[in-house]
């Protein structure tokens, strides 16, 4: 009897809920060509499949059908829309393939970035991660920089002639494999299956979240079963657990090896050791990894993008450098009080920080009716935004869109107090403020100041001849360069000059990584 009713019924719910859904899907009117939209695909599975294998042959059918702009990605329900400039790069770029897709999905994506998806760091944990040192038994396992030269010398090519970045590969890669030495550990920061877990869970969440916005939302929870990137994130979190879980458990039997033989066991000093060691947590160690890559990868990665762009832009600001970081090292190696000495370095960051960030940055949904001090109502579920034009404000900055890399050098010289790197205030709001500022800065910091110290010794960068780059406006956001054609080389330009100069490089480098010293992390 209830067999009987189910079986009438359910076909009928289903049938109910899915014209339902066609109808209410509240898909935005696409004022571009759309190349990928297919009759009845209504949760874009096929749009999905087709842009993970056919991206290249989509694009090419749809610039030669429509001479303009075309949106030729829409599987998560975001417009992404190709100006006739990217048609132009996409035609003259040779070897177009899935990767150099991903620029244009991720900077897409960009305003995907809401602190509400932020993973907030129990107990003070991420503070107690970036400001902990190493002691004395953990000396076996490699440091930060020692991760950041490995990444580096598997990732950038090794060679004397220019060669053109691959951003994905090149500057993702190495801040992904140097933050996964700090969170996941030394067993899987080198991984390429958990690098590429990891970086595909931050591309695919930030398309979630989007694909989610184009539904109503009393129907997310509903759609979000159903939606190809909910249902990769889902899957990717499957993965991450399982192989999170191998960590866990081989880091046990070490231990208790160790134990049974006497030994004193390897004290790992990573997110994952922490949070495995800490009972008020909930939460599933893999899901925090996660949810830490999708904090620091993307945010980080920009903030390096920039300042190499910005250093191509500026090779008057190479020579200074090299020097400071030369200095700076020749002490004690590349050590926490290395890094603080770094000015130069720390206004540059700062400078290409202020270059992408000048609009509109964070967002806030009101959870209640709140009043202003000056009366303004702003009502219960609003959302606003942080007006960040300060940043670009000429009663702040002199020449404010003049790039000076001293600028903030300056500004400490002359007494401000907040012209660090890691400083927020009112006029500088790119790691947010009060309650949730971001907790990461400090990471953040010296994983840039190392990677540039890095890249800046060991190599010369330039923009293509000719090319230039402009960050790029999505609505009131601001992004880097995604197609910025930008080329470094070992020793190019020494090679080109003196020969005592280049032995000063190849001393420099050897500095850097033969030196014993107090490790960062
Ligand atoms: C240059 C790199 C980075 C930038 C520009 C950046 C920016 C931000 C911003 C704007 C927020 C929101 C703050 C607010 O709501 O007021 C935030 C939050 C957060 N960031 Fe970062 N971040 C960076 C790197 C990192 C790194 C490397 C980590 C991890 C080690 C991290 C972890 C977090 C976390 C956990 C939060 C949430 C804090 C909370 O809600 O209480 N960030 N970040």
């Amino acid at each position: 009897m209830i067999l009987e009713l189910l079986s009438n019924v359910v076909p009928w719910t289903l049938v109910a809920i899915i014209v339902g859904l066609y109808y209410l899907n509240p898909h935005q009117e696409i004022v571009f060509p759309v190349v990928n939209a297919y009759a009845g695909d209504i949760f874009r599975r096929k749009a999905y499949r087709e842009y993970k294998t056919n991206a290249k042959r989509l694009i090419a059918e749809g610039l030669a059908m429509y001479n303009g702009p075309i949106s030729p990605l829409v599987p998560h329900g975001v417009k992404i829309v190709l100006p006739s400039a990217f048609s132009d790069w996409i035609k003259t770029n040779r070897d177009l393939d899935h990767q150099e897709l991903i620029k244009e999905e991720y900077f897409a994506h960009l305003p995907g970035f809401e602190p509400s998806y932020a993973v907030h760091s129990p107990d003070g944990l991420l503070i107690d991660l970036l400001r902990t040192k190493l002691s004395q038994n953990e000396e076996t396992l490699p440091t930060l920089d020692q991760q950041v030269v490995a990444a580096l010398q598997h990732h950038w090519v090794d060679s004397d002639s220019w060669h053109q970045i691959s951003w994905e590969r090149d500057t993702t890669g190495i801040i992904s494999w140097a933050a996964a030495s700090v969170f996941v550990g030394p067993e899987k920061a080198s991984d390429p299956e958990w690098q590429m877990l990891s970086q595909a869970y931050v591309r695919e969440l930030f398309s979630a979240v989007n694909e989610l916005r184009t539904w109503r939302p009393s129907l997310r929870s509903v759609v979000q079963w159903f939606l190809p990137h909910t249902s990769a994130c889902r899957a990717l979190v499957r993965k991450a657990r399982v192989m999170i879980d191998e960590v866990v458990k081989r880091r046990a039997e070490e231990s208790d090896l160790a134990q049974r033989q006497g030994r004193t066991a390897r004290r790992y000093n990573d997110v994952l050791s922490w949070t495995s060691h800490m009972p008020s947590n909930k939460l599933h160690l893999g899901d925090i990894q996660l949810a830490l890559a999708m904090a620091a990868l993307f945010t980080t990665n920009e903030a390096l993008r920039q300042t190499l762009i910005d250093l191509a832009e500026h090779p008057e600001l190479v020579a200074p450098l090299r020097r400071e970081i030369e200095e700076s090292i020749s002490r004690h190696g590349l050590c926490q009080a290395a890094l603080q000495k770094m000015d130069l370095l720390d206004s540059v960051m700062k400078e290409s920080q202020r270059q992408t960030s000048g609009l509109v940055g964070l967002e806030r949904k009101a959870i209640r009716d709140t009043t202003l001090p000056d009366g303004t109502l702003i009502p219960k579920g609003s959302h606003i935004m942080v007006d960040s034009s300060d940043m670009r404000n000429p009663e702040v900055h002199d020449h404010p869109d003049v790039y000076d890399g001293y600028r903030f050098v300056k500004r400490r010289q002359a007494g401000e107090k907040a012209s660090q790197f890691v400083q927020a205030s009112r006029e500088h709001k790119t790691f947010g403020g009060g309650r949730h500022i971001c907790p990461g800065r400090f990471f953040a910091n010296a994983e840039l100041k190392i990677c540039l110290a890095h890249i800046l010794l060991d190599y010369d960068v330039r923009l293509k001849e000719g090319y230039c780059s402009k960050p790029m406006s999505f609505g009131v956001y601001a992004g880097v360069d995604p197609v910025a054609e930008f080329e470094y080389g070992l020793g190019c330009a020494k090679a080109s000059s003196t020969p005592e100069a280049r032995l000063h490089a190849v001393n420099s480098k050897e500095r850097l990584k033969g030196e014993s010293h107090v490790p960062i992390f």
